[in-house]
């Protein structure tokens, strides 16, 4: 066994030694030749087979050599010698990638695959109606012959799956708006993005953890669920509905959300699509790993219940804006965009046009959404923002102040926890005052919170007051004046009931 193994090494080294004499005579033109003809002859006798990954495919981008360059960029920045740097374009991570003829051995299923990047010059430019890069760039891949079947193509859908997650990882996430309506003349593409930087995230956000982890458990189970929905044959999205309070942090929940996931927001401005058929453009040029964003829908635009014919007039009606009139399939009045439009897409036939799309909602008031739209089912989670409560007020403090629990701040907190929920403040309204008071000492500040708090509750307590006082004395006015002309009295009463009702939903 020895004696082979030592000829065997012999006649490399002489095979070795000839081409570097043939490479120092001969032209490269020819070198490359001979040595291409050595490497076939080599090929044919080995137990390997050898794929070239080409970084251009003709005149077009070879998607899988992007791929496996970011695939290696993982392994690469460990394993490998000498190693190339890049940074994409909207991406804030570097990444690593082989250098000229450096190799990386990487495993899949037991089996071992060894990498090599070639990098050459491009013999002569091509007549193209594109210019080709000057350097010819490409990996080989080399795996036993009898592992073949076992790789391929099971490796290169992994190599393919792991480089969109890891270039949807690196890249930032784009915030796309409609802005210029759903037309889609411009370059094909209705939606126009920027780079979406919003810092919220489930720790800054500000509401109860438990509630938080609720949300949280509820993305992960929808964003791994992918046989989940396979299996049960529903579409894979999920809607939430985000109500409550001005301020209160629906907003930054839906920034927290595409922090989370990794996903990208895309903006939709009802009040910019005109037409049914504009809105399913719209929709169907989004991505899958998106959240569809409507903010408050109750304002947005005329949507009603389909079965409705005269529908309630919306905050800002826009002009062009005609009432609703679809059926249930959405299709009927095209030339509106109506509930059953936006259903059809949340809910309907249309919902399957792309997938790991979530749909969120939010309004100040639910009680003015139709009914269709918060029939349970429809909305997958119902999420109430509320005020500020002790739990959310604490996450506020450690995120504006730095503030940690310890036993001497007890009293101050306790004296917090006992004021926060009848002061009825949102997380805007704490954020303010935090701010205000930033640069002043942790105590103090938290103090100058208390005070804030106390003569909210005061100013609360004192508005009641007057409230109620004003209710009485409208009422004891009106017994009066039924008593001076009892045949009024009736309707007046009536309308004194409902002055109160009035003003206690107000005060609601
Ligand atoms: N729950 C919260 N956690 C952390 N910060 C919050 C929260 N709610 C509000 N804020 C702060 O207040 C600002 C406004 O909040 P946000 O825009 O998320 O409220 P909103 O509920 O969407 O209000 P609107 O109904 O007016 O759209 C945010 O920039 C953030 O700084
Ligand atoms: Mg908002």
């Amino acid at each position: 066994m020895k004696e082979v193994w030592t000829s065997l090494v012999s006649i490399m080294g002489v095979f070795a030694f000839f081409q570097s004499i043939l490479h120092v005579v001969l032209p490269p033109e020819l070198w490359f030749a001979a040595a291409k003809l050595f490497h076939r002859l080599f090929r044919c006798f080995s137990t390997y087979c050898y794929f070239d990954i080409t970084e251009m495919d003709g005149v077009n981008t070879n998607e899988l050599y992007h791929a496996v360059q970011l695939y290696l960029s993982r392994s690469a920045s460990m394993a490998a010698s000498r190693l190339s740097l890049s940074r994409g374009l909207n991406s804030s991570a570097f990444t690593f990638g082989l250098a000229n003829n450096d190799r990386l051995v990487d495993s899949f299923r037991g089996a071992s695959a060894t990498w090599e990047h070639a990098v050459t010059q491009r013999q002569s430019q091509t007549i193209s109606w594109r210019p080709l890069p000057e350097e010819k760039r490409s990996f080989t891949l080399r795996i036993k012959k009898k592992d073949k079947p076992l790789l391929l193509p099971a490796y290169l859908d992994h190599i393919m799956e792991t480089a969109t997650e890891i270039r949807r990882r690196n890249q930032d996430r784009l915030l796309y708006t409609n802005s210029r309506g759903g037309s889609i003349e411009s370059r094909g593409f209705p939606w126009e993005s920027v780079p979406f930087k919003h810092p919220s995230t489930f720790d800054t956000l500000a509401m109860d953890p438990a509630r938080k982890e609720l949300i949280m458990a509820d993305l992960n189970d929808f964003a791994q669920g992918k046989a989940f929905y396979e299996k049960t044959g529903r579409a894979w999205k999920r809607g939430y509905l985000l109500y409550g309070p001005p301020g209160t942090g629906k907003s930054s929940m839906i920034a927290a959300m595409a922090n989370y996931l990794g996903y990208d927001i895309y903006d939709l401005e009802l009040t910019e699509v005109h037409t049914n058929s504009e809105l399913r453009k719209l929709l169907m040029k989004t991505t899958s790993k998106s959240i569809i964003v409507i903010e408050d829908i109750d304002c947005s635009v005329n949507l009603t219940n389909r079965s409705s014919k005269k529908p309630a007039p919306p905050c800002e009606p826009p002009s062009d804006l005609r009432p609703a009139g679809g059926t249930e399939d959405g299709g009927a009045d095209d030339r509106t965009i109506t509930l059953s439009g936006l259903l059809n897409f949340t809910d309907g036939l249309w919902s399957c046009c792309g997938s790991e799309r979530i749909f969120v909602f939010t309004t100040n008031h639910i009680e003015k959404l139709d009914p269709a739209l918060v029939r349970s089912g429809r909305m997958d989670m119902h999420v109430f923002m509320s005020y500020c409560s002790f739990q959310a007020l604490k996450i506020l403090m450690k995120n504006y102040l730095g503030w940690e629990d310890d036993e001497q701040s007890d009293e101050l907190m306790r004296e917090l926890a006992e004021v926060v929920d009848d002061a009825e403040i949102t997380p805007a309204d704490v954020s303010e005052i935090l701010i205000k008071n930033q640069r002043r000492e942790r105590r103090e500040a938290a103090a100058e919170l208390l005070e804030a708090l106390k003569a909210r509750v005061e100013r609360r307590k004192e508005r009641k007051r007057s409230l109620s006082e004003q209710v009485v004395e409208e009422e004891e006015e009106q017994e009066k004046r039924a008593l001076e002309s009892p045949k009024e009295s009736t309707g007046q009463l009536m309308h004194s009931c409902n002055a109160k009702e009035d003003k206690g939903a107000e005060e609601d």
